[in-house]
């Protein structure tokens, strides 16, 4: 811990400091001192070792050095993004002033405090993904979330009730930071805020919002009937505005729209089925990197937001699904549109930094290049219609800013405004004349001089420059005394005087002011189209949507050209199509040489709802059943999919329980997240569901797995309305169908060739005939001893009850073991209540603990 000493024998610079921080306490204080953020005392100490600086002193507090360490203003980003991904939040405090050493510190002020949910630098940020700031309200089950990305101004708003759901709904919208009330005591991983509880209120939400948007008709953001959500918004509106202190102005309208459900599907089937990366982590293994081919960021954010959340809406999907087939249709258009598209940057987020200040010279120029091609854009679309001509008509109207802008930035500007040059010439004629003095001023001075010796006569004056006197006409001593009397004479020296004239002193003033006022003038033609660009930002936003689904529309029919997808008819019965379904990461990453085998899937609720799925290890299960659940999937984002044929009933939630490794980290066994898993699927299936189980009952005995296995499959046939695929190594569940309709066997095909297994990948609709664990052992290198030897004990566990037989000995069937186990297990029950009882004097007992024991025995046949 520093010491601090008492304020007043601070320097006035370290008594500002002290008082800023005191104010922004739970902040890194980032001080502006010329061009370096300074930070001092255990901010310092802190920053220096996480962003691997030098920690220096300035001053003394308590007489003890005051430690300090800075990084050069330019170079801020870089410095803040590693603060705040170590979890600091870091409040940048400017000179609101220039220096002036005859007062005391110049002004200071913060003027705004970055977090992880706040963020809008281009460095700092996953280009394909947004990171909201998101306020949860909760009030007894329900509840609110208000989602802000803040980078690129879009809000999302949801209601619900229930923590299931909750979580659910927090782990697919990846917030980046989290506000939180202070009685709401859920565990998150993301940074938690609590802004204060007033802040989650309507009325806050109705305040800051007309506040920041001059909103005064409540009625239309549909928040009246939405308290929830609307507290949720007041909070997030409410830190906004305490962190960034500054306008909001391109951030979208928060109106509460009925987003219906859409499909649910819990964040571990979106794990399982690796969505974001592969289950060892890989991002490249993950769904979202194979189909992401847009050209654009606010594309791969969209790609990523549908993929997400696919649509239960049949006309809204079919929208989506006309549009991309119009695409695929006019390969040309598709062609020019990604072409027209591959120019142009992150329009979203380059506006927000724009609105916020925060811009550098790229940023305007981006969003100029940007605008310029939405025309090239919506002229290649046309008129057609359905959801493009909505993009269309967002995307008219900018013209003549974009000219504008793309008239007033040069091409290739500075990453900072600094040294200006950013500003065309030609663009302003006040400009170009500042500019000019500076250049012209060696012209000028030139003609001035020859103008004075022609009008004085005088052959060998001239005109110089030094730093001490500034412009000055020189004589030689000789001439001097036939100087106008217009000149001033400045200085004497041993062969020539120097004079200064009111013209020439003009001209200094202007030519050492120039560069400065081209400067302002710079700044001042920014500042203009700055305010321009916030007045139409929310036309900007849109056009920027509208280029967003375009890309996302556009990729998609790349996608089906490109790797052979169709479109999914997606219907409201219950029977599912597929024919030569394929997975689409799987396909991608196979060698050339080994072709991916198509599979076809055909059920339905009535004799195929359940489809028991066998074959060896490595035969190609999962992949087979993954593939079902993405085709699923994909058919509901208005994606195509990797198939000849797709027929898909429209679908509610996918669940799926996939051979998870352990989460260790989380205190939990193999066995026990086979278990969570099992329950949530068991305990929230609903109609509509898809269900794929792959392997359960591995992590614990043979019987116990197989049991629980067994009972797990007839829940599942048993459910209404759900289509289910079911993996399992236990062959005796093949007799499944024996007992129920509604199920039938599938197997992975292999074949035997010399001694040595061959993985066919072919699903067939039969019970697969033997397991070939051990030849696939085998295959993976076992030593060749431990390969025999399990041969032997295979053949002896198969033959158990026929070697028995002949060794006189009794052998149990595998059911009748069972069932032996727990006649044991009941009898030894038994014996616990008979001891308990015999040991009890009913004559003695109170009243109270009879009612106690006979509690005791209820449990102990409860436990039953
Ligand atoms: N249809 C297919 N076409 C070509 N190769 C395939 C196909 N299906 C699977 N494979 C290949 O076989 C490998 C193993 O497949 P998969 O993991 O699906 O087998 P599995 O039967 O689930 O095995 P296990 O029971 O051990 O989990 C895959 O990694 C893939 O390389």
């Amino acid at each position: 811990m520093v010491k601090k000493k008492s304020e007043t024998a601070h320097t006035p610079m370290m008594q500002q400091y002290l008082k800023i921080k005191s104010e922004h306490s739970d902040c890194l204080l980032f001080y502006r001192m010329g061009d370096f953020y300074e930070m001092f005392f255990e901010d310092a100490v802190d920053a220096s070792k996480i962003l691997d600086i030098t920690l220096t002193k300035r001053g003394k507090s308590g007489g003890e050095d005051i430690p300090m360490a800075g990084v050069p203003w330019h170079q801020a980003e870089g410095y803040l993004a590693r603060l705040v991904a170590a979890g600091k939040r870091v409040a940048v405090c400017e000179q609101m002033e220039p220096p002036d050493g005859s007062k005391g510190p110049v002004r200071r002020e913060v003027v705004r405090v970055v977090t992880s949910g706040t963020i809008t630098e281009a460095e700092l940020l996953d280009h394909s993904r947004s990171a909201p700031l998101v306020a949860c309200y909760r009030k007894g089950e329900k509840w609110g979330l208000a989602a802000v990305d803040l980078s690129c101004g879009h809000w999302r708003l949801l209601e619900g009730s229930g923590d299931l759901l909750l979580d659910e709904q927090l782990a697919v919208m990846a917030p980046a930071e989290l506000l939180l009330t202070t009685s709401d005591d859920s565990r998150h991983s993301v940074p938690v805020n609590r802004p204060g509880d007033w802040s989650f209120s309507p009325a806050v939400a109705r305040e800051q919002l007309e506040r920041h948007f001059g909103v005064t008709d409540w009625d239309s953001l549909n928040l009246e009937q939405h308290e929830a959500a609307a507290s949720a918004v007041g909070a997030v509106l409410a830190y906004l505005g305490q962190t960034q202190k500054c306008a909001l102005e391109h951030l979208s309208l928060p109106v509460f729209a009925e987003q219906g459900e859409g499909m649910r599907i819990d964040m571990r089937s979106r794990r399982n089925l690796e969505l974001y990366c592969s289950l060892n982590g890989d991002p490249k293994g993950g769904l979202i990197h194979v189909l992401d081919e847009s050209k654009t960021p606010m594309g791969a954010r969209l790609l990523r937001a549908w993929i997400d959340r696919p649509l239960t809406n049949l006309a809204e999907l079919n929208e989506r699904q006309n549009a991309v087939q119009s695409l695929l249709d006019d390969q040309e258009a598709l062609h020019a549109l990604r072409h027209g598209l591959s120019g142009v940057r992150d329009m979203e987020r380059m506006l927000t930094r724009i609105v916020l200040n925060r811009a550098s010279p790229r940023d305007y120029r981006g969003l100029a290049e940007a605008m310029v091609a939405l025309p090239e854009l919506y002229a290649i679309i046309g008129d057609r219609s359905g959801l493009f001509a909505e993009m269309v008509q967002a995307m008219q109207g900018l013209e003549s800013l974009a000219e504008e802008l793309d008239r007033a930035i040069i091409e290739a500007p500075a990453q900072v405004f600094r040294d200006g040059g950013v500003i065309r010439e030609g663009y302003d004629a006040e400009l170009d004349r500042l500019r000019g003095l500076a250049l012209d001023a060696d012209a000028w001075l030139r003609e001035y001089e020859a103008k004075e010796r022609a009008r004085t006569g005088l052959a060998n004056l001239r005109v110089k420059y030094n730093k001490v006197f500034g412009y000055f006409i020189e004589i030689s001593k000789v001439q001097a005394k036939d100087a106008p009397p217009e000149y001033v004479r400045k200085q004497t020296l041993v062969n020539a005087e120097r004079f200064i004239t009111d013209e020439l002193h003009r001209f200094e003033s202007e030519i050492l002011g120039a560069k400065d006022a081209a400067l302002v003038r710079e700044g001042e033609l920014i500042e203009l189209l700055r305010r321009k660009l916030c007045g139409a930002a929310a036309s900007i936003q849109k056009a920027a949507q509208a280029v967003a689904k375009i890309d996302v529309l556009s990729c998609f029919a790349h996608l089906a050209r490109s790797y052979r997808y169709v479109r999914p008819e997606v219907h409201s019965g219950r029977s599912m199509k597929l024919v030569g379904g394929r997975h689409p990461v799987v396909e991608r990453f196979l060698e050339s040489d080994e072709p991916f085998v198509a599979n076809d899937t055909h059920m339905d609720l009535k004799s195929r709802r359940f489809m028991l799925l066998t074959g060896p290890n490595m035969g190609g299960k999962s992949t087979y059943m993954r593939q079902v659940a993405w085709i699923v999937w994909l058919a509901h984002t208005g994606c195509f999919v990797p198939a000849d044929e797709a027929r898909i009933p429209l679908t509610r939630r996918i669940f799926t329980r996939v051979g998870a490794g352990d989460e260790l980290t989380s205190g939990r066994s193999t066995f026990m997240v086979e278990m969570m898993e099992t329950a949530t699927i068991l305990n929230q299936l609903e109609p509509r569901s898809l269900v794929i189980v792959d392997e359960i009952g591995r992590g614990t005995s043979t019987w116990d797995g197989l049991a629980i296995a067994w009972s797990v499959a007839e829940q599942l046939i048993a459910a209404p309305d759900v289509l289910t695929l079911f993996a399992t190594h236990y062959h005796e569940l093949t007799e499944l169908p024996d007992d129920f309709d509604e199920a039938f066997n599938a197997s992975v095909t292999v074949r035997e060739w010399n001694g040595s297994v061959i993985f066919m990948h072919q699903v067939i609709e039969d019970a697969a005939d033997q397991s070939y664990g051990i030849a696939v052992a085998q295959l993976a290198g076992l030593p060749r001893e431990v390969i025999k030897r399990a041969r032997e004990h295979l053949f002896r566990l198969e033959h158990g009850s026929e070697l028995a037989a002949e060794s006189g000995k009794p052998q149990l069937g595998l059911f009748a073991v069972a069932e032996k186990r727990q006649q044991e297990r009941d009898l030894e029950r038994l014996r616990d209540i008979e001891t308990l009882l015999s040991a009890t004097d009913i004559e003695s007992m109170r009243p109270v603990d009879a009612l106690l024991l006979l509690d005791k025995l209820k449990n102990e046949v409860d436990r039953k």
